[in-house]
C-alpha cells in the first residue's frame, strides 16, 4: 500500500527554492541580451554623459548673466561662439556672453546653463537679448548625472528589458555575461495520453500538458526540452526520468502524481540515486498531489495530470523555482490587478483555492467573473484572464469584495 501524501503549505514549499542554484553563465552580444538574466554587475567605462550637455536649442550662458532679465528688461549678451556637435568647445563663456548651442551639445567652460532660443532675440551678428532668466544647471544634463562610472549601473540578477539594453549600450558593453537559459525537461505520462497528431480513440486524450507547460517555460525564459509521452510502465518511466535529468536543469513530469495504482512517479524518484522527495502534497486546489524532489541538485516536479492543475501549479509554485534557477535575484513579482468579485465563491478551509476569473469592465469598474469548471477542462484556462486566491482560513469570498487578480 502506497503512502498518501503529506500535505504542506505553499509557503513551506516555496521556501525550498533558495536551496537550488542558478545555472552557469555565458557571454552574449548586446543585440541578443533582451530577456536574458544579467549575471554581472555592470559599470560604465565613462560617466554618462561624459560632459555637461544641453537639453535645449539655445545659448549656453552663465546663469548669473541672465538674472533679472524679463520682456520689459532684457539682458544683452555678447555671442562669443557657436558650439559644434560632438566636439569640445575651444573657448570659455564669460559673464555677459552667450554661445550658440544645439540640444546635446557640450557646454563650454564658464557656462552653467542654457537659455532656450525662443526666449531670446538676435539683435545683430554678435548680440542677443535674453528676456527670461535661467537658474544654474537649467536645461543641462550634468556630467555623470545619468550614470557615474564609479557606481554600478546595473546589479546582476535582473531580467534585461529594452531599457536595460539601452543602458548597457550607453555603458559600452558589446558583450554581456548572462545566465544560460535553463533547460527544462517535460514528460507526459499515461496509457491514455496520445500525441497531438493522433485522433484519440476510446478512452484516450491528446497530450495537452507538454504544450501548455512548454509555453509556460518559454514565457519564464527557460528552454523546454520535450521527452514525449511515457506509458504507465515503471521501467520506462525510470529510464525517461534518468535521461531527462541527464540533459536538463529541471524536470517536470505530468500525470501520475497522485496515489493511484499507476502513479509510479514517487516510487521511481525514491529509487533514483542521489534523489530525495521534498514534498508530496500541497495545501492548494487545484494541484494538491504535486511532488517536488531534489535529484543531484536539480528540481524534479511531479505535476498533476489535469491540464488546469498543471498550469496553476506551474504559475504559483514551479515558476518561483524556475526564476531562481534562471539566476533572478527575486522571483518575478507581477503586480496583481484589483477587481470586484462578481459573485459569491465558496471554498474549503485548510487549503488555498485558486479560482480562474475573466475580467470584464462595467461602467468603469473592473469585475472579476469566476469561471467555474473542473480542473481537467483546458477551455476554462483559455477563457481566464487571471487567477484569484482564496486563503487557507476562508470559507469563501462574497460578491462585491475587492480581489487581487494575478494575470495569466
Ligand atoms: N483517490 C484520489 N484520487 C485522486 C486524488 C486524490 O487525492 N485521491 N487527487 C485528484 C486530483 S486533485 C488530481 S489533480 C489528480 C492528479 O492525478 P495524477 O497527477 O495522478 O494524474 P493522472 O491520474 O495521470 O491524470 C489526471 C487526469 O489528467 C489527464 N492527463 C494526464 N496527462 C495529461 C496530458 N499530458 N494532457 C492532457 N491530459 C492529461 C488524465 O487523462 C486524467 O484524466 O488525481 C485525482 N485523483
Ligand atoms: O486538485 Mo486536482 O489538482 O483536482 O485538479
Amino acid at each position: 500500500m502506497k503512502e498518501f501524501f503529506n500535505v504542506e503549505t505553499i509557503e513551506a514549499v516555496l521556501a525550498h527554492a533558495a536551496s537550488f542554484s542558478p545555472v552557469d553563465t555565458e557571454m552574449v552580444p548586446l543585440a541578443e541580451c533582451l530577456g536574458r538574466v544579467l549575471a554581472e554587475d555592470v559599470f560604465s567605462d565613462v560617466d554618462i554623459p561624459d560632459f555637461n550637455r544641453s537639453t535645449m536649442d539655445g545659448y549656453a550662458v552663465r546663469a548669473a548673466s541672465t538674472f533679472g532679465a524679463s520682456e520689459a528688461n532684457p539682458a544683452y549678451l555678447n555671442v562669443c561662439g557657436q558650439i559644434k556637435m560632438g566636439e569640445r568647445p575651444s573657448f570659455t563663456v564669460h559673464p555677459g556672453e552667450a554661445a550658440k548651442i544645439a540640444t546635446g551639445g557640450m557646454l563650454p567652460d564658464g557656462a552653467d546653463s542654457v537659455i532656450m532660443v525662443e526666449h531670446t532675440d538676435r539683435l545683430d551678428d554678435t548680440t542677443i537679448e535674453a528676456y527670461r532668466s535661467v537658474a544654474p544647471g537649467q536645461h543641462v544634463i550634468e556630467k555623470g548625472e545619468d550614470i557615474r562610472r564609479s557606481e554600478p549601473a546595473l546589479i546582476q540578477g535582473i531580467r534585461i528589458r529594452p531599457q536595460e539594453a539601452g543602458l548597457l549600450a550607453a555603458c559600452g558593453k558589446t558583450e554581456i555575461e548572462v545566465f544560460r537559459r535553463p533547460m527544462v525537461g517535460i514528460i507526459s505520462t499515461g496509457d491514455e495520453v496520445v500525441p497531438v497528431d493522433r485522433v484519440p480513440g476510446d478512452g484516450q486524450i491528446r497530450d495537452i500538458n507538454t504544450h501548455s507547460l512548454s509555453g509556460q517555460v518559454l514565457e519564464a525564459g527557460g528552454v523546454p526540452m520535450v521527452f514525449g509521452i511515457v506509458k504507465d510502465d515503471r521501467d520506462d518511466l525510470e529510464e525517461k526520468c534518468r535521461r531527462a535529468l541527464q540533459f536538463t536543469d529541471m524536470v517536470m513530469i505530468s500525470g501520475g502524481s497522485s496515489v493511484g495504482a499507476r502513479d509510479y512517479t514517487v516510487e521511481v524518484l525514491d529509487e533514483l540515486p542521489d534523489t530525495g522527495i521534498l514534498v508530496h502534497g500541497i495545501s492548494i486546489s487545484p494541484g494538491k498531489p504535486t511532488i517536488l524532489a531534489r535529484s543531484g541538485g536539480k528540481a524534479f516536479w511531479g505535476l498533476p495530470g489535469h491540464a488546469v492543475s498543471a498550469m496553476v501549479i506551474f504559475t504559483v509554485v514551479v515558476r518561483p523555482f524556475l526564476d531562481r534557477i534562471c539566476g533572478l535575484r527575486q522571483a518575478v513579482r507581477r503586480l496583481p490587478i484589483q477587481a470586484v468579485l462578481r459573485r459569491n465563491l465558496a471554498s474549503a478551509q485548510g487549503r488555498v483555492d485558486y479560482v480562474r476569473v475573466r475580467l470584464v469592465e462595467e461602467n468603469g469598474t473592473l469585475l472579476a467573473e469566476p469561471i467555474l469548471g473542473k480542473s481537467g477542462l483546458i477551455h476554462t484556462m483559455v477563457k481566464a484572464d487571471g487567477l484569484i486566491a482564496i486563503g487557507m482560513n476562508k470559507e469563501g469570498l462574497y460578491e462585491g469584495e475587492t480581489v487581487n487578480v494575478r494575470l495569466l
